[in-house]
């Protein structure tokens, strides 16, 4: 039955927010989970962009379409809180990541972080991760059920060993140590939300005591001996006015970077080597393309020449969102597109299924690189409708870092390997935490003979 989430005030000429809530505290959170396109459809079709419902113990309002991104994610009456609403999902495991705060703390370390993502310091993290993404792709077995997701994930978790922390570890501590990352990202989307022995909640928080002692362990070195590395680049950065990070704060923003780029960063390539695979005339077109470069080490100013790859790098983050949805904390009253919002609601801009809206995406389920070209350009149709990285002030950091990144092992990919899954394959996409294919997605690979 329809139920409004509040009354809106008298006089104010806002309206209610309509929804089907459900029973309290569960509502329709396995319906979202498992089946988010078409919940997210029907539910558009009922109430339009705003409506209200319980999702996972929550009072949340779902708001559907690139208007109601744009005003949540500018927060231009700073009414929508990032920490409040991440906490309630990573906070235990994240705690303090910049993604955490919010207002002028964010902005103060946003500032200072910004010093590690200069260009000239992304230069050196691609020039850190060339050798271990050979090394890592040299080692890949081809032949059947080559799972891509399984690979590429052990690839970008050495690799975040190897740019981020710029430390040599021995296989076992690597091991220790991703498996804590791996632990920390999947306690997020629990169902069970306190520690009990074994599940998912628990493991996160153990997770948690791993990294903060492995991180805090290293801070001294780290300060004294400097590097290229992203470790030591929290550890230096500085801004004009002198503000730095603490030894704490340089610990819970090296845990939070390495869970965003790594997760984020696997899904991207494995959606991807899936579509490449089922689009075997798009991954030959993206070989040449990466072959005429003629080098075996691209430089990034080469990898942004790869146009191909740009474009299938869009189309695959517009048709898989590796970050599904953004949260938010209604910290007063305010309105989204004239529907009354109260404090203490949560907000949720659902990317992942914003992104297959018809009313903004022609065809939106078919796999079209084309749309991102230059005579086509379907992004343009608002600056929200595609939104991958976010927007406003907490607009993934990483961005040009992800996608030098995913470009580099491409490349890489494309150059030694080509990759098929038979004809009627479709990979079964589990949508209950980060995006990812449930069977890892299985692909026959075979090396190329120009490798
Ligand atoms: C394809 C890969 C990636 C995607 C799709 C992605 C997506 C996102 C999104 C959607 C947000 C905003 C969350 C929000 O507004 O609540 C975000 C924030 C962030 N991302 Fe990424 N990300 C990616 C890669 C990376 C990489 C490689 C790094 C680090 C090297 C990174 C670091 C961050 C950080 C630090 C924030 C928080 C920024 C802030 O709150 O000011 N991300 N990312």
């Amino acid at each position: 039955m329809t139920s409004v989430l509040a009354p809106p005030p008298e006089g104010s000429g806002l309206k209610a927010v309509p929804g089907v809530p459900g029973i309290p505290y569960i509502g329709n959170t396995l319906q979202v989970m498992r089946h988010p396109f078409d919940y997210a459809r029907k539910r558009y079709d009922e109430y339009g962009a705003v409506a209200w419902g319980w999702l996972l113990g929550q009072r949340t309002v779902t708001v559907q379409g690139p208007e109601a991104a744009e005003v949540v994610l500018v927060n231009r009456d700073k009414a929508f809180a990032n920490g409040p609403a991440w906490s309630y999902f990573i906070g235990p495991f994240f705690y303090r990541g910049i993604m955490l705060l919010d207002f002028d703390e964010h902005l103060h370390h946003r500032r200072i972080m910004q010093q590690a993502f200069t260009r000239a310091r992304l230069r050196s993290y691609l020039d850190a991760m060339a050798p271990g993404i050979v090394t890592g792709l040299d080692a890949w077995r081809p032949g059947a059920g080559f799972k891509v997701y399984d690979h590429v994930k052990q690839l970008t978790l050495d690799l975040a060993t190897d740019v981020f922390m710029g430390v040599g570890l021995s296989r076992a501590e690597r091991d220790r140590v991703n498996g804590a990352f791996v632990d920390a990202v999947r306690a997020g989307t629990a169902y069970v939300r306190f520690p009990v022995p074994g599940l998912r909640w628990h493991r996160g928080l153990r997770a948690r005591k791993v990294l903060e002692g492995f991180f805090r362990d290293q801070v001294p070195a780290k300060r004294r001996d400097g590097g290229d590395d992203l470790f030591a680049a929290l550890c230096e950065a500085e801004t004009d006015d002198g503000h730095r990070f603490t030894d704490e704060d340089v610990v819970n923003h090296m845990i939070f970077a390495l869970m965003a780029a790594h997760d984020t960063t696997t899904i991207t390539l494995t959606t991807m080597a899936y579509h490449l695979a089922r689009h075997p005339e798009w991954q030959e077109r993206l070989r040449e393309e990466s072959l005429a470069l003629g080098t075996a080490s691209p430089t990034d100013a080469e990898l942004d020449s790869l146009t191909g790859a740009d474009m299938v790098m869009k189309e695959s983050l517009r048709l898989v969102a590796p970050v599904p949805a953004l949260p938010r904390k209604v910290v007063k009253d305010t309105s989204i597109l004239g529907f009354h919002i109260p404090e203490g609601a949560t907000v949720v801009v659902p990317t992942l299924t914003n992104h297959h809206m018809a009313d903004w995406w022609p065809d939106p389920e078919r796999f079209d690189p084309g749309r991102f070209g230059p005579d086509r350009r379907e992004d343009r149709i608002h600056k929200y409708a595609w939104s991958p990285f976010g927007g406003g002030a907490h607009k993934c950091i990483g961005l040009y870092f992800a996608g030098m990144q995913v470009k580099a092992i491409l490349h890489q990919m494309l150059v030694r390997y080509r990759w098929s899954v038979p004809e009627r394959y479709e990979w079964p996409l589990d949508t209950t935490s980060l995006p990812s294919p449930k069977d890892g997605l299985p692909v026959r690979l075979d090396r190329c003979e120009t490798a």
